[in-house]
């Protein structure tokens, strides 16, 4: 296919996906089925050109002057692919299955405007409602980090030192072009997608059939690390999901001690069995009923809550999940964590550790939850996030946002990580 069938396959993508509130991975899986002729250099060209287009939805619609899947599908070529509106419309002439090159209209609302004049929430492509929230979490640099949070994301890597070094791995993987991570001592990193190509198949490789990395954003690694899980402890991840936590705490402990992976939602936690034995974990029980954690009440060194929450913190990766989210699922989650919260923390023993994690970047979710239940249950205090960040990242203070008393803020702007806050607590 060339670029005018592609661009008119992601306009029929976003189209389906805007009138339908479809995720966008179903939409384009639905897309190549019902395309078999695509082949799998033109579906990646299509998905960069639906996710860059979904990530800038705000400011392609401001530049072209409309909301239209159209104009959000051409505003993602011009704004990521390196185009003009003149070597765009003449990449399109001649080719019978391009959509109608640029118009008169089009052209004359992106010769008057320019990206660094439109308004703070245009240049942080958000929700409108979401505008006051970031500004809260970020103050002044709220629109850069929302254009940071509709950035292209790398392929992050965690080595799994049950099975495997870093060095092993990097060089496993050296032709997927993985380097080592920033800030994560035990993560490798695969750059952004450039133009239209496409992340290796990280799954496909022998390396990781073995069970030597799992596939974990560097902030999941951070905000992991930080937890403090150590050998010989008594673990439970409370929201352990398919167990990227409890798997990276597993290695962290060296496979000693015993980690409780409960999540309410069975379903959810179902790959954690296939996930603990491909990386060789041994000290990890998953359990699916509630009332078998009632042994362990006061009884652990470390209780982890990885909250649900509303994910904003990964709008890189799923941003049609940014337009999707409404106030009233703010709200929702909010009093899920409140209430999680104060579950998980019966578990945590005199001295022990509760560990609060979101991937969300609203304070609502983050510092406000922490100072909601602190004030409620005088039993916990917070540690010194400073001391605890220095501890584990030395040196390193000037990249994260800490707030001494209600937690570390990680983010694509400042961490180039995912958007996640995390927060300790230890039980007096
Ligand atoms: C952010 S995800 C966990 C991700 C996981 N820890 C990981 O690292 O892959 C949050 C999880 O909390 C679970 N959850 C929601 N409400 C819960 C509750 N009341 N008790 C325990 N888990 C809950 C959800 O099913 C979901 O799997």
């Amino acid at each position: 296919m060339r670029l005018g069938g592609r661009l008119a396959a992601a306009i029929e993508v976003l189209d389906d996906i805007s009138r339908r509130y479809r995720p966008a991975a179903e939409a384009l899986k639905d897309w190549g089925l019902s395309h078999r002729f695509a082949g799998s250099k033109d579906r990646a060209a299509i998905g960069n050109i639906v996710y860059d287009a979904l990530r800038r939805k705000r400011s392609t619609a401001w530049l072209l002057d409309e909301d239209t899947p159209r104009a959000n599908a051409f505003g993602a070529l011009l704004l990521e692919a390196g185009f003009t509106p003149d070597s765009l419309n003449e990449a399109l002439t001649g080719d019978n299955f391009a959509p109608e090159p640029l118009s008169e209209a089009e052209l004359s609302a992106l010769a008057g405007r320019r990206l660094e004049d439109a308004p703070a929430g245009v240049r942080a492509d958000c929700p409108e409602w979401c505008e006051p929230f970031l500004e809260r979490a970020y103050g002044e640099a709220w629109a850069e980090e929302g254009a940071a949070l509709a950035t292209r994301p790398p392929l992050d890597l965690r080595v799994n030192t049950l099975k495997a070094g870093r060095d092993k791995v990097r060089a496993a993987l050296a032709r997927a072009g993985a380097v080592d991570a920033g800030l994560a001592l035990k993560g490798l990193r695969i750059a952004a997608i450039e133009g239209q190509g496409r992340h290796p198949n990280v799954q496909a490789e022998p390396a990781f059939q073995k069970g030597w990395f799992e596939v974990q954003d560097e902030g999941s690694q951070i905000v992991g690390q930080l937890a403090g899980a150590a050998p010989g402890m008594q673990v439970l991840d409370f929201c352990a999901g398919a167990g990227g936590k409890s798997l990276s705490m597993s290695a962290a402990m060296d496979n000693t001690g015993q980690i409780r992976a409960f999540d309410a939602d069975r379903q959810r936690l179902a790959p954690i069995f296939d996930r603990l034995r491909r990386a060789g974990c041994r000290n990890v029980q998953a359990v699916a009923e509630e009332e078998a954690l009632e042994p362990f009440v006061g009884k652990m060194d470390l209780v982890l809550v990885d909250a649900p929450c509303t994910g904003s913190g990964t709008w890189r990766r799923r941003p049609d999940a940014k337009w999707r989210l409404t106030e009233k699922q703010l709200e929702q989650r909010q009093s899920e964590q409140a209430e999680i919260l104060v579950k998980a923390s019966r578990f945590v023993k005199p001295g022990g550790r509760l560990a609060y994690i979101t991937c969300s970047v609203f304070p609502q979710e983050n510092a406000d939850r922490i100072r909601g239940f602190i004030e409620k249950n005088s039993a916990f205090e917070p540690l010194d996030h400073n001391a605890l960040w220095e501890e584990n990242f030395p040196g390193k203070s000037g990249c994260v946002r800490v707030d001494p008393a209600l937690g570390i803020a990680l983010s694509p702007l400042r961490t180039g990580t995912d958007g996640f806050h995390f927060a300790a607590l230890r039980r007096r």
